[in-house]
């Protein structure tokens, strides 16, 4: 600290420092500031180690020159040869994906995480979100980065491309340096329910391996300790005509990351898919999977009730449980994978159930819910901007709902006109609105006016930044909620 002090004092009045980012190699240090306007990289060091960077020096001190840069991908890949801030695969029994559509929550979910036995997946995003933000793979993990940094974060954490359906998504993922891919093969997933019996029957007698798999599966008892499953000729059909495309998909990408000869966490993702994810056609899956060599980490199954975006489970929690605690047997008993739960925000009741089950054993997303504690912000800070986005999203969320499951009524969210302004943060607790604004979050993100200017996104990140500490203390204590109920605080001192 004694090194921030002395560059305060070289440089009075001009910066704020960031205190958590300092980080010193040998006779260099570097630490993140703020101008006022933007957050800044401060180098203090040799000529040596300035000239890896670009930037503008600014002064001396003692024999080191101090250099302000700009947070750019380049500046940060130097900075990475020099600190170790690079993600790697997950090296903990529990694991928990902190996705954040808007790049900048990483300090605060990195504050979280260092209280939890968990291992952390900071740069998270799917292709859906991608595609909804306009960002990028880079974009994401740069943000995620350069979070780690700001908040002095010491040790690892993971990089998901999250539902990913095609294989070049896979490439661009890989060569940014992701170090998890959940592959979501849901487009070659049959919904046999919606199958006339001539099409079943093609899709099942035309299918060349269909004969052997027959041998392998049909008839076969699967003993666990307490329970076993035998699959009859009907279950059998009908679970290889719903899955076998599914996983000739998932074994294509998982070769074409292999192929990259780098360590990766291969999710199989199956559970944005209508119907419940059976403990045999679990069974099936993973047996096919494991003999065709894929080395799959995590399993994201689709259970039954509604696991829809932003709000808590709805459905039968006895039902899940057994549900769960089957699930949870079979992949123990099978093995080398864990159980992974999407669309895992705000799933409050569920968390000390699946965490039991699981024995503490799983992999949990979650997303949308860090916007939303982004959008409170807003609400709090700048309730006319919060109406603003609101009205917007109205007009946004039929078109936007059409690739998330959720049953919002919009009928039941008050008109906000008729709020007063400290009664819009309740919106954010409130199912419906909630759901509104979750699903809309790229139409608010990318709007612009007819100059092209940004119609939200601009204002949302300035009240981000006029009231950073607000924003982690929101985004802190949401985040602590889910992992405290996951059961995931250390026992041990930190
Ligand atoms: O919105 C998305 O596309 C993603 O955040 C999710 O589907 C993600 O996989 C998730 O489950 C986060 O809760």
């Amino acid at each position: 600290m004694k090194l921030l002090e002395e560059f305060l004092k070289a440089f009075p009045g001009r910066f704020k420092v960031y205190g958590s980012s300092l980080r010193i190699i040998t006779d260099s240090y570097f630490f993140l500031g703020n101008d006022g306007k933007e957050k800044l990289l401060f180098v203090v060091g040799k000529k040596g180690i300035c000239q890896l960077f670009d930037g503008q020096k600014i002064g001396q001190i003692g024999s080191n020159d101090v250099l302000m840069c700009k947070k750019t991908h380049e500046n940060l890949l130097a900075l990475r040869k020099i600190i170790n801030l690079n993600p790697t695969t997950i090296n903990k029994k529990a694991s928990f994906g902190f996705g954040d559509r808007i790049g900048l929550a990483t300090p605060a979910h990195a504050k979280v995480a260092k209280d939890f036995e968990v291992f952390p997946i900071f740069a998270q995003q799917s292709v859906r979100e991608l595609s909804r933000t306009g960002r990028t793979y880079k974009d994401v993990l740069d943000d995620a980065v350069w979070g780690v940094f700001e908040s002095g974060y010491n040790f690892e954490f993971g990089a998901d491309a999250d539902h990913v359906k095609e294989i070049e998504d896979l490439e661009k993922a890989s060569n940014e340096g992701f170090t998890m891919y959940t592959v979501d093969p849901s487009d070659h997933i049959k919904d046999v329910s919606k199958l006339s019996q001539k099409e079943f029957q093609s899709l099942y007698q035309d299918n060349k391996i269909r004969r052997e798999l027959e041998m392998r599966y049909v008839g076969k008892l699967y003993k666990f300790k307490d329970f076993e499953f035998r699959m009859t000729d009907e279950e059998f059909a009908e679970i290889f005509v719903t899955y076998i495309d599914a996983i000739e998909h998932v074994c294509k990408c998982y070769d074409v990351l292999k192929a990259k000869g780098k360590p990766f966490d291969f999710e199989v993702s199956i559970d944005e898919t209508a119907v419940p994810t059976t403990p045999l056609a679990h069974i099936f899956i993973v047996k096919e999977l494991r003999r065709r060599g894929i080395d799959f980490k995590t399993l994201a199954l689709r259970f039954s009730g509604e696991w829809q975006k932003g709000i808590d489970y709805i459905g039968d929690m006895e039902m899940f449980r057994k549900e769960i605690i089957t699930h949870s047997k079979i992949s123990k008993e099978l093995g080398g994978y864990k159980l992974s739960l999407h669309s895992g925000s705000d799933k409050f009741s569920v968390y000390p159930i699946f965490s039991e089950a699981t024995e503490g054993e799983f992999h949990v997303k979650t997303a949308g819910t860090n916007y939303l504690e982004a959008i409170r912000v807003v609400a709090v800070k700048d309730p006319e901007l919060y109406r603003e986005i609101h009205k917007f999203a109205l007009t946004k969320f039929e078109q936007d709902r059409k690739s998330y499951h959720v049953t919002t009524d919009l009928s039941k969210i008050p008109d906000v006109d008729k709020m007063k302004n400290e009664e819009l943060v309740k919106l954010l607790d409130m199912p419906d609105s909630r759901q509104l604004i979750h699903i809309t979050y790229g139409s608010v993100l990318t709007a612009k006016d007819e100059n092209g200017r940004w119609l939200f996104k601009e204002r949302i990140l300035k009240v981000l930044q006029e009231n950073e500490d607000l924003h982690y203390d929101f985004v802190e204590k949401h985040m602590r909620k889910h992992l405290s109920l996951l059961g995931l605080e250390r026992r041990i001192e930190k």
